[in-house]
């Protein structure tokens, strides 16, 4: 059994084997788990608490969006269940592991995939980034190189820079990377929003079938309702100053998700209506 910490520029982190998971989960355990956290930032005078209490939870092979108005702290979420900012109170668990540093089971990928790519470097080198401290034989390496561009369909760009693919390319050079990982938990801050409409039509589908097909747990914060309603099992809407859970809306849409047949549902409507109403009675 082996187990792997790496932090790497691009800010992913991550992995072990599919064995430790299964050792270490129960099955009424949810892989994460978020109880009475809290952050502040400053000090003193200074100090300014932008989460008060958040309590949700995220089972295995789910993918739950983070919603609520700007400025709540939604990345501020993100940072604290991913180690980069101490959390100032609560708790938070990975299959029920306390977490209180960088988790080892969890990759990040942020919106700005033109800062976290190295523009020096190919594609696969981008890749391979996070792997350099984890100590993998050769053709492991290779290997999960080759498995994560495949993931995001990028194969024949393995040679290439980043600064020859366009933007939606980019950020699957950057969800490879994450991938290359092999990460029990994805976290992600606003994947999609510096693409066009049609791709990021692409990469939510790209996630979904990520889910489906390495059982990833999938946390996402995004501004955008019907992406959250779209990719969601369950919508976590965060609201209020400090911020708490306003609601954890389960989504149950029926059939396999289709961009256009998913979001015709009237289901899909009246999710969108609750959760726009949520946030706008956030903002008032
Ligand atoms: N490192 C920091 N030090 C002090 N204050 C911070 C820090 N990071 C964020 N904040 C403050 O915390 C609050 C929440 O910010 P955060 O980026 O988490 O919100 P958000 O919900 O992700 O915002 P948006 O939707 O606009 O991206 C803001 O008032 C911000 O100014």
């Amino acid at each position: 059994m082996s187990t792997v910490t790496a932090a790497t520029a691009g800010s992913v982190q991550s992995t072990n084997t599919s064995s430790l998971r299964e050792d270490t989960m129960t099955q009424s355990e949810p892989r994460l788990r978020v109880e009475h956290l809290a952050k502040s930032y400053g000090r003193g005078e200074q100090e300014k608490q932008i989460i008060g209490d958040l309590t949700f939870s995220v089972d295995q092979g789910e993918v739950a969006c983070i919603v609520g108005p700007s400025g709540v702290g939604k990345t501020t979420l993100l940072k604290c269940l991913a180690g980069l900012h101490p959390a100032t109170g609560g708790a938070m668990y990975i299959d029920g592991k306390p977490v209180d540093g960088p988790p080892a089971e969890m990759a990040l990928v942020f919106q700005d995939y033109s800062r976290s790519l190295m523009p020096w470097l190919t594609v696969e080198k981008n890749v391979q980034l996070p792997l350099r401290h984890m100590r993998l034989p050769k053709a492991e390496v290779a290997h999960r190189i080759e498995d994560a561009l495949a993931a995001v369909g990028l194969s024949h760009a393995a040679k290439q820079y980043p600064w020859q693919l366009s933007g939606g390319m980019q950020q699957r050079v950057a969800i490879a990377r994450a991938l290359a990982y092999q990460p029990e938990v994805l976290v992600m801050d606003e994947p999609f929003a510096s693409v066009d409409a049609q791709t990021r039509f692409e990469l939510e589908d790209l996630c979904l079938s990520i889910r489906d097909k390495l059982g990833m747990t999938i946390v996402v914060v995004t501004h955008d309702i019907d992406e959250a309603v779209y990719l969601s099992d369950r919508i976590v809407a965060i609201g209020g100053k400090p911020a708490g859970v306003l609601e954890v809306i389960d989504v149950d849409l029926p059939g396999q998700r289709d961009q256009i047949a998913t979001r015709s549902l009237p289901e899909f409507a009246e999710l969108r209506s609750r959760t726009l109403s949520l946030i706008r009675k956030a903002q008032q």
